[in-house]
């Protein structure tokens, strides 16, 4: 990496360089997939290399895995891990209830087995990931490839009925080609601008045959960590508001921050 880090990119290294500091000695921790989430498994390699941190990563995506090995992580499966003290993960959109939009790099399924098998799920985001309702980042569903347009077709037809601004579902694709989960599924993405109820569509995308998982993740967040370009973070707890202002100093203090930035 070349240059100054944009704003944006130190919020979200500020909020997962606070995150690392939940995992302790010991715990199964879940590591999500994103360019927020690669921060954070960057910071916690450095906390085992230089700290002797021990603790068992289970990732959610196959580039969260090759990251994971590459800084140091010990990874094992979440089948190996059977159950996580802690998951930490990026998302797409929050809001003040902690519901969240995620599957933006394609990896929600994953990230739904992997957080709800957490006894807590802390969310790192920069700021302008906090919204008052849901829905103006298209949502992501997988579906399975067989018979996708009749999928497409049946969701689209779906949401008439429901408080939804947008009704279009696009395929996501990676060049010519539709983009292809690590569980071999393809993601559609759905064009809402605004979704007034998030719980009721989250259970009726999922009755779908076609549908294996939305990205609506609704009570599953217990913790967002909200970075800002000027070092601030800051952390909403879903029991008790905000409940931690800090600032972190990384520009001068912080190795990996200036080891990546130069
Ligand atoms: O849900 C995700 C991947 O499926 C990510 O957490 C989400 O897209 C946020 O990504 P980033 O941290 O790069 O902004």
């Amino acid at each position: 990496m070349s240059g100054e880090l944009s704003p944006i990119d130190k919020a979200k290294f500020v909020a997962a360089k606070r995150a690392a500091d939940f995992v302790e000695d010991g715990m199964r921790v879940g590591l999500g997939t994103g360019s927020t989430a690669a921060w954070l498994v960057r910071c916690l390699g450095e906390m085992v290399r230089e700290e002797g941190l021990k603790f068992r990563g289970v990732p959610t995506s196959t580039r969260t895995a090759e990251l994971a090995r590459e800084v140091g992580i010990e990874v094992v499966s979440l089948d190996e891990a059977k159950w996580l003290d802690i998951t930490i993960d990026g998302a797409d959109e929050f809001d003040a209830n902690l519901n969240l939009i995620k599957g933006g790099g394609g990896a929600l399924l994953q990230e739904k087995i992997v957080a709800t098998a957490s006894d807590q799920m802390v969310v790192i985001a920069d700021a302008g990931k906090e919204v008052e309702t849901l829905g103006a980042f298209p949502l992501p569903v997988e579906v399975i490839p067989f018979g996708w347009q009749t999928t497409q077709a049946l969701i689209e037809e779906t949401l008439v009925s429901m408080d939804v601004l947008g009704r279009s579902a696009t395929l996501r694709m990676n060049g010519d080609a539709p983009f292809v989960t690590d569980e071999g599924n393809y993601i559609l993405d759905l064009h809402l601008n605004r979704i007034g109820n998030a719980r009721q569509l989250a259970l009726v995308l999922n009755q779908m045959p076609g549908v294996v998982e939305n990205g609506l993740f609704i009570d599953i967040c217990d913790i967002v960590v909200v970075g800002y370009g000027d070092g601030r973070v800051e952390l909403r707890d879903i029991n008790e508001g905000t409940v931690e202002h800090d600032r972190l100093d990384f520009v001068e203090s912080d190795n990996l921050f200036t080891d990546l930035a130069d």
